[in-house]
């Protein structure tokens, strides 16, 4: 179960950022993040957004509901474009990229989303292979050299000919994570990977996102909310709310910090400086008016 509170959008002004410890790895960032700003109508997500991904760390991005997670993997993805301020991943601006230049750097990024569900008519095997075949011509025998290294890589050589159909809700994400890293990504980006998932299927997942992060150089962001599980794998943390980074550290000095809004998400408390209830105008104007 989400260790998280509800929905929390802060309506009392946030304490700044507390920055906590040196980066274990400060190697050079893979995605480097400046001054991002981004806007969804009226509503403010980003405002001045700093924030560094160094190579090979699995770095989680952790925050209340509703505060922008899943948009700024959009946003690092080139899924959406920044009012303001610069992204880059691997050297490279997204921003200034055309659909070509997206394209090629999309092949270097690995994406498990929630909603990355498996063809449902194609065996484990050609799910897997599916990339391959659609971005390489590679010979049909190094294909299946490579989705075999792959499902080994998840556990789950053995069930090549299984239909999703035939597979649990964890084999079934081990699948999408080995379809995910087929083509080699340099990074993978995960949201909320364990979404349904029953604890053991949860800590098994989270066992194999840092091996294959460091068993193939990887890269990893992980956006979820479930706090302990994180805690245990990630190298580095950041807590994002009010359209910023609000914390970040690595989990044991996120664990000791004392201040009221880390304490409150990392504990997971209804009640602290961070609200649950999306912006809105007063109850009884609300209820005052003609809708
Ligand atoms: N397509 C969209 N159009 C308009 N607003 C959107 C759209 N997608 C997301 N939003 C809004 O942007 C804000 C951030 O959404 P996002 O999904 O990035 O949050 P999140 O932190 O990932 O949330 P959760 O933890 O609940 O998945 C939310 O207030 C959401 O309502």
């Amino acid at each position: 179960m989400s260790s998280v509170p509800p929905l929390a959008i802060a309506e009392t002004p946030v304490p700044p950022a507390v920055a906590v410890g040196p980066h274990p790895l400060p190697g050079e960032p893979l995605v480097e993040i400046r001054g991002l700003c981004f806007r969804r109508g009226e509503r403010v997500i980003f405002a001045d957004l700093d924030l560094d991904i160094p190579q090979g760390t699995v770095t989680a991005v952790m925050g209340p509901s509703g505060t922008g997670k899943t948009t700024l993997l959009k946003l690092i993805t080139g899924q959406l474009k920044p009012d303001a301020g610069s992204i880059r991943v691997a050297g490279e601006k997204v921003t200034r990229l055309d659909q070509r230049g997206l394209f090629r750097l999309r092949r270097q990024m690995g994406m498990l989303f929630q909603s990355s569900a498996l063809l449902t008519d194609l065996s484990v095997f050609d799910n897997v292979a599916y990339p391959l075949r659609e971005h390489t011509r590679l010979d049909p025998a190094l294909i299946r050299q490579l989705v075999l290294l792959k499902l080994e890589a998840v556990g789950l050589r053995g069930g090549w000919n299984l239909m999703p159909n035939e597979l649990s809700g964890g084999m079934a994400r081990r699948v999408a994570l080995a379809r995910a890293i087929a083509l080699d990504p340099l990074m993978i980006l995960y949201d909320e990977p364990f979404a349904g998932q029953d604890p053991i299927s949860m800590g098994m997942l989270m066992a194999l996102i840092r091996q294959l992060n460091d068993a193939a150089h990887l890269t990893s962001i992980l956006v979820s909310h479930d706090v302990q599980e994180t805690l245990r794998i990630a190298d580095w943390i950041f807590l994002i709310a009010e359209g910023r980074v609000l914390a970040q550290g690595t989990p044991q000095a996120l664990l000791q910090d004392t201040s009221p809004w880390v304490r409150q998400f990392i504990d997971g408390l209804p009640d602290g400086p961070v609200h649950f209830h999306y912006p809105a105008p007063p109850l009884t104007l609300d209820l005052l008016g003609s809708g």
